[in-house]
């Protein structure tokens, strides 16, 4: 594992998205795993900055991301259809067709999950897989639970996930309580996995995860098995690491 600790938000997100960014430059081709959340935002931003300055190109990348809300309208603000569009999609070349996202409003959710597995093998390995991390320690829409899940699959979000999240929406009632995300096998299989936790609230998952037990309880401990895991936080985050 590669623990780097930043002291200005900026440099966090410049350092994230020059690793995006450095990858895309030298394999125009890559399969990026992308993540949604408050976290990536600025990483967003630093990308969109690089290809404005015509730095990097996203012509021939692919791009999935890692989970959808289930039964709220694509064009919602709060879906992440519409936050991908309006963070990064909209703002830079990635051809509409190379991006893909879980269809959260397909009529027959299990064909949707086989349909977004397919596609992510017919893609090869994910080259670079960006995540954040949940305060229970998810990854993805991957709660905590006795078992985790290889493939996309339907996942009911847990009351702490849907509140963190109703921050976003008018009220905790709005949020949905259902969503389909990557799975846990499909994320290790990446090549690099890009971990970004920003926060206090976040310095103590991040330590647990990183430093205790491997358990199904918190998903994102089972990134320690990754071989090439590198892992960008802040100083508040980064609190228990000292
Ligand atoms: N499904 C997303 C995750 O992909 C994200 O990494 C995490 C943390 O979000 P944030 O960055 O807003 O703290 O929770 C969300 O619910």
């Amino acid at each position: 594992m590669n623990l780097l600790t930043f002291d200005s938000q900026q440099k966090l997100h410049e350092s994230a998205a020059g690793i995006i960014t450095g990858l895309v430059q030298t394999r125009p081709r890559a399969v990026l795993g992308l993540a949604t959340g408050g976290t990536p935002v600025g990483i967003y931003h630093a990308m969109v900055k690089s290809y404005q300055r015509g730095l990097v190109s996203f012509r021939s990348a692919t791009t999935f991301n890692l989970d959808e809300y289930v039964g709220l309208p694509e064009s919602h603000p709060e879906s992440y259809h519409s936050y991908m569009r309006n963070q990064l999609f909209r703002h830079i070349d990635l051809p509409p067709a190379q991006a893909h996202i879980p269809d959260g409003n397909a009529a027959d959710i299990v064909a949707e999950c086989k349909r977004y597995d397919r596609l992510l093998e017919d893609a090869g390995q994910i080259d670079l897989q960006l995540l954040g991390l949940g305060h229970n320690g998810h990854i993805g829409f991957n709660e905590p639970a006795h078992t985790l899940i290889s493939g996309t699959h339907l996942v009911n979000l847990q009351e702490d996930t849907r509140k963190a999240n109703a921050r976003f929406f008018h009220s905790i009632d709005k949020v949905p309580s259902r969503a389909l995300t990557m799975g846990i096998g499909t994320i290790l299989k990446a090549k690099t996995i890009l971990l970004v936790v920003k926060g206090a609230d976040k310095a103590e998952i991040v330590h647990t995860a990183l430093t205790g037990p491997i358990t199904t309880q918190c998903p994102a401990s089972l990134l320690q098995t990754h071989p090439r895991l590198v892992v960008l936080l802040d100083a508040e985050a980064a609190r228990l690491f000292q």
